[in-house]
């Protein structure tokens, strides 16, 4: 059976963002693909020129609605936009006892853009971030969930990553890519300790919604059954395919979308059986 996956997070008309990357993430890693929509963003590969957030109450309605009638196999969360959203999620998934949760805590998007309010963080770290099985933060929203500034090295990040753990969240993935360098370098913090995830850097101007994309595909490998490991390191080389075809794409004058795009696995044998 093929699994179901919810992506609670605000919209990107331009596709390469939000709810529209992470449908596309959850398609080509073999699930099926629901979407909450928190937030309706007027985006595109240039930024964000504004923001209309659904009320809360709505996005309540949603989630119940959904759960009411679906058996969701896995979660990613992603722009929640302001408090009074993060806790009406927050609150509905322990209503309905909802696991197997990853949180990328999107603050601002690529463009420089705030899609979330400053005076949301705190909600998010003490209200959703002890919620959830992984979170899969970038280096400007580490630094503040934690109140410090930026690592500049891959020994920082995996002192932050254990930090960010301390806020109750078994396992962390401190997304390097704003480091820079010829490697593009993540760390995944566990249980089990610290490793680092290193790929090449994929030279393109095509790179918007790199993290929407791999916190999506986490999702859905997850939801396939992979150990929470497995399915990062999976989700890392789905992503770094994904925009190695970026340029496969003529999408806008700015950073344009990464290239989703359907692949069988070693070892299966039917799409995804
Ligand atoms: N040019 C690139 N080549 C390869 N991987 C990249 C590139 N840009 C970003 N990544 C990877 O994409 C993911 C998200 O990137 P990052 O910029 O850190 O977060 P966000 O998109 O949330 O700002 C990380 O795994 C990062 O290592
Ligand atoms: C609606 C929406 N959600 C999240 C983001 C940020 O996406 P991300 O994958 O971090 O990509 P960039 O914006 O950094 O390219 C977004 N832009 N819109």
């Amino acid at each position: 059976m093929i699994p179901n996956v919810l992506t609670i997070a605000g919209t990107d008309p331009s596709g390469g963002a939000g709810i529209q990357a992470d449908l596309k993430a959850f398609s080509a890693n073999g699930t099926y693909g629901m979407a909450v929509t928190t937030a309706l963003v007027a985006q595109t590969t240039t930024g964000v020129s504004s923001v209309r957030e659904i009320p809360a109450d709505f996005v309540a309605d949603q989630l119940r609605t959904l759960f009411d009638d679906v058996r969701v196999d896995a979660i990613k969360i992603g722009m929640l936009s302001d408090a009074e959203i993060i806790r009406t999620v927050a609150g509905v998934l322990s209503e309905y006892s909802a696991r197997e949760i990853v949180l990328d805590p999107v603050m601002v998007a690529k463009s420089g853009d705030r899609l979330l309010a400053a005076d949301a963080v705190r909600a998010l770290r003490d209200e959703l971030v002890p919620r959830v099985d992984l979170i899969t933060p970038n280096l400007p929203e580490a630094a503040d969930l934690l109140g410090v500034s930026e690592p500049t090295d891959t020994e920082g990040m995996a002192a932050q990553a254990e930090r960010l753990a301390e806020l109750g969240v078994e396992r962390v993935l401190l997304k390097g890519g704003h480091l820079g360098g010829e490697s593009s370098v993540d760390v995944l913090r566990t249980t089990s300790g610290v490793e680092l995830l290193a790929h090449e850097r994929v030279v393109t101007k095509n790179d918007h919604g790199t993290g929407c994309t791999l916190s999506a595909a986490t999702a859905a490998l997850r939801a396939r059954g992979r150990d929470w490991p497995t399915a990062v390191r999976e989700a890392k080389d789905y992503l770094t395919g994904a925009l190695r075809a970026a340029d496969l794409l003529d999408v806008g004058q700015g950073h344009g979308p990464v290239h989703h795009f359907y692949r069988w696995w070693p070892g299966e044998t039917t799409p995804h059986g």
